[in-house]
Formats: structure tokens, C-alpha cells, sequence
């Protein structure tokens, strides 16, 4: 879908932010860049979704892109709804209004679609910069530090955002600061250090985790289990949050002992 081969930048006469870097992109997969401030993501970010171009290498594959830049412009007078129409035309989108208001309402944009962007905290804004990334239904969505700003509610949204993309066949690349959130969302995760990329496994505390959701009546003591990282109460359910390669055996153990499987969110492939 997208490649970078031997991809270097440099601001001015400045040290190369990035050096002969390499990075394929393939549908269906989600990609995740961590490293400290100043590294370059941004950077890297902002060539792929080709608003910048590297000083050397090769950029190479056009697919369709919504990209949300680590600083949102938004300094329009216009709502959020009017901007994404905006936006929508300028892309060749012939109707936009629906999924739109969908998006903002999903993210549970503060004042709602009508609300004017340059009123909106940074959280409000990012839901905006978000939607307008989502609304054409990119082929590769490329988001720079999506969850800042967020609120808990709207970090779940993002993350049912970043599943839907990658299950309707699209690619995502995003950065985090976080390692952990990184792996949560990400089939692969890699560290910016020096100019290139290396990947990092998830650790076996931090590892990708399956959901698993429970209806009781059930018994038992879950204290002690292998590769369960929580538990929470919600209501009739209990929520189990599992090592992704422990969820078999987890699952097999709650049926045995009386609980209903209600549901099992299980992580990306890898
Ligand atoms: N337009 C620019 N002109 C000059 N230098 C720049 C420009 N953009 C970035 N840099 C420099 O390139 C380096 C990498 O910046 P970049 O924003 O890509 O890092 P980052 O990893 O995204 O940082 P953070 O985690 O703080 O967001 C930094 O030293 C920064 O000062």
C-alpha cells in the first residue's frame, strides 16, 4: 500500500531526524510508533501522509489518506459541522453531512456539530481533526498522537474507530507516547531511535490483551490466575482483561465454574 525505502530528513543544516528508515505498510494492519519527544514521528508522520517530503529516499504508493497532524489549525470561525463539509468538498465527497454528525456524535463532540471550532478545548478539537480524518473512509489513516487530549470515553471511541478501519480492510499508522497503549491498539510497534525504525515486542505484562466479558451467576476465585491483568464489576457482567495468549484457557476456566461468555474482544493479529 505504502512504502518507505532508505528515507532520510533534514531540516536545514540540521542533524538528519530521519536516517535511511524503511517502513512498509500493508492493508489490514495497524502500526504503532513510540519514542521520546523530539525524535522524529512527527516527522515521519507528516511523510506519510505526504505533506512533507524526505531530503532523501523514496516514498513510494498513493493510497487515499486522512491524516490528523499533531497540531490541529483551528483557528476557523467556522462549526465543526461546516468545516467537515468544507473539507468533504474539497476531498470530492458528494454528501458528508450524515457521517459527519455520526462521527462528532460518536465522539461526543462538546455543543455538538454545530459547535464553532475555534471555541473548542483541545480535546473537542481533536474529536474534530478525528472526524475529519474518518469521514472518507480512507484507505491508510495516518494519526499523530491521537489520544491526546482525550477523554476516557473518547479514548474507547478511538479505539473502536482504529478496530473498524483495520477490519474493513484499511491500514492505520498512529504514534504514542505511551508503549502499552501502543500495543493495545497496534499489531505491530516499533521505536524511533536515531532516524529508524526497530520493532518492539510486547512484554509478557504489557502484551496484547483480549476482552473477555462475563455473565454470571458464576463462582470462583480469580486472584492468582495466570495472564489476568483485571477484573471489573459492571453491573450483571464481570470484565476480564486477559493476555491475549491466555484467553482460551481463561475462557475455559469461566465455563467451568458456572459463567456465561457475553462477549471476547480479542486483540489484533499479529
Ligand atoms: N519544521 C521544522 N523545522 C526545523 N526543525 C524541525 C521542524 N519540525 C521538526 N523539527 C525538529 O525535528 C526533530 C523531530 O521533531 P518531531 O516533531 O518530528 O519529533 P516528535 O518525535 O514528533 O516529537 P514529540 O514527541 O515532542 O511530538 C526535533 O528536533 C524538531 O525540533
Amino acid at each position: 500500500m505504502l512504502r518507505l525505502h532508505g528515507v532520510g530528513k533534514r531540516y536545514g543544516r540540521g542533524r538528519a531526524v530521519l536516517d535511511g528508515l524503511d517502513l512498509e505498510v500493508e492493508a489490514g494492519q495497524v502500526l504503532g510508533v513510540v519514542g521520546t519527544n523530539g525524535c522524529g514521528k512527527s516527522t515521519l508522520l507528516r511523510i506519510l501522509a505526504g505533506v512533507s517530503r524526505p531530503t532523501e529516499g523514496v516514498r513510494a504508493g498513493s493510497p487515499s489518506l486522512g491524516y490528523v497532524p499533531d497540531r490541529f489549525p483551528a483557528a476557523t470561525r467556522m462549526s465543526a459541522l461546516g468545516y467537515l463539509r468544507h473539507l468533504g468538498r474539497i476531498s470530492g465527497l458528494s454528501t458528508v453531512d450524515e457521517r459527519a454528525v455520526a462521527l462528532l456524535e460518536r465522539l461526543a463532540l462538546e455543543g455538538g456539530p454545530k459547535a464553532p471550532i475555534r471555541r473548542l478545548s483541545k480535546g473537542n478539537a481533536q474529536k474534530v481533526a478525528l472526524a475529519q480524518a474518518l469521514l472518507g473512509d480512507p484507505e491508510l489513516l495516518v494519526l499523530d498522537e491521537p489520544w491526546s487530549g482525550l477523554d476516557p470515553a473518547a479514548h474507547g471511541v478511538l479505539g473502536e474507530l482504529i478496530a473498524e478501519t483495520r477490519e474493513r480492510g484499511a491500514a492505520v499508522v498512529f504514534t504514542a507516547h505511551r508503549e502499552d497503549v501502543a500495543h493495545d491498539h497496534a499489531s505491530r510497534v516499533f521505536r524511533l531511535t536515531e532516524g529508524k525504525l526497530r520493532a518492539v515486542e510486547a512484554s509478557d505484562e504489557h502484551g496484547p490483551c483480549a476482552r473477555i466479558r462475563l455473565r454470571g451467576p458464576g463462582s470462583g476465585d480469580w486472584s492468582g490466575e495466570p495472564g489476568l491483568f483485571g477484573i471489573t464489576v459492571n453491573g450483571e457482567h464481570l470484565d476480564l482483561t486477559v493476555a491475549a495468549g491466555r484467553s482460551d484457557a481463561i475462557l475455559l476456566t469461566a465455563l467451568r465454574r458456572g459463567w456465561s461468555v457475553v462477549a471476547v474482544d480479542t486483540p489484533v493479529a499479529k
